[in-house]
């Protein structure tokens, strides 16, 4: 299993100086800085693109930047965020109409390539491309929006989800994204994730460190 990775989601920050953000929540203990694409068509909500994750780049951001794509389609826009300096890139299986292709692109790219499962989507693809995943991410909300609430049977699907990987014997992170905080953050490290996305739980209280610091304490209990 991967070591625990922390990945605040920059979709709660203040975009308005959003470089001060993500520096001060990486230097609050944060691993991995999970950056949301929304295009107002696959979800209904418009974010940032890659000329945003370039300018992170730019302003000296060296941490992994984890690009959840919620694009479709979504072929177009992978090129432009491997040239923007993105580690992971993931997308969901329905806004690809080659999910193998996709992947390959992004690989070929050199970023590390992950698929994106919806709350009510089953993992079925899976089985074809385990050999091309390096990031599994699991949506305990639905995309679109921050500040929801967790949904529980996402705890089914993540041990689903970490049967699967284990039996492939390859290195793959087991992600979750959608009303993580420090309360429920055990339960679904047990359940099998090693990489917890959280935006609403870190970026609206005043002390990042003090946030994930007691999410650290909750997975020391764990493993
Ligand atoms: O991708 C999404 C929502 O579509 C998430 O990354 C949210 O941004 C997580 O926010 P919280 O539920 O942690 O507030």
């Amino acid at each position: 299993m991967q070591p625990f990775a922390i990945a605040p989601s920059i979709l709660s920050a203040d975009f308005a100086r959003l470089g001060e953000e993500v520096d001060k929540v990486l230097a609050a203990g944060a691993d991995i800085v999970h950056f949301d694409v929304m295009d107002n068509h696959y979800v209904p909500n418009l974010t940032i693109g890659p000329m945003v994750c370039a300018a992170l780049r730019k302003y000296g951001i060296t941490a992994p930047i984890d690009a959840h794509l919620m694009v479709k389609p979504v072929d177009r826009i992978i090129g432009d965020f491997i040239e923007a300096g993105a580690t992971y890139i993931t997308f969901h299986p329905e806004a690809s109409e080659h999910i193998d292709r996709s992947l390959q692109l992004i690989r070929d790219g050199g970023c590390k390539a992950g698929l994106v499962f919806n709350p009510a989507t089953p993992l079925d693809v899976l089985k074809h491309v385990m050999d091309k995943v390096d990031m599994i991410l699991l949506m305990s909300v639905n995309p679109g929006f921050g500040g929801q609430k967790f949904i529980p049977h996402t705890l089914e699907k993540l041990k689903e989800a970490r049967a699967l990987i284990d039996a492939s014997g390859r290195e793959i992170r087991l992600e979750i994204d959608g009303g993580v905080n420090v309360q429920n953050i055990r339960e679904i490290a047990a359940a099998g994730a090693d990489t917890f996305v959280a935006g609403s739980a870190i970026f609206n209280q005043p002390d990042y460190k003090a946030v994930i610091d007691a999410m650290r304490a909750e997975l020391a209990q764990v493993r």
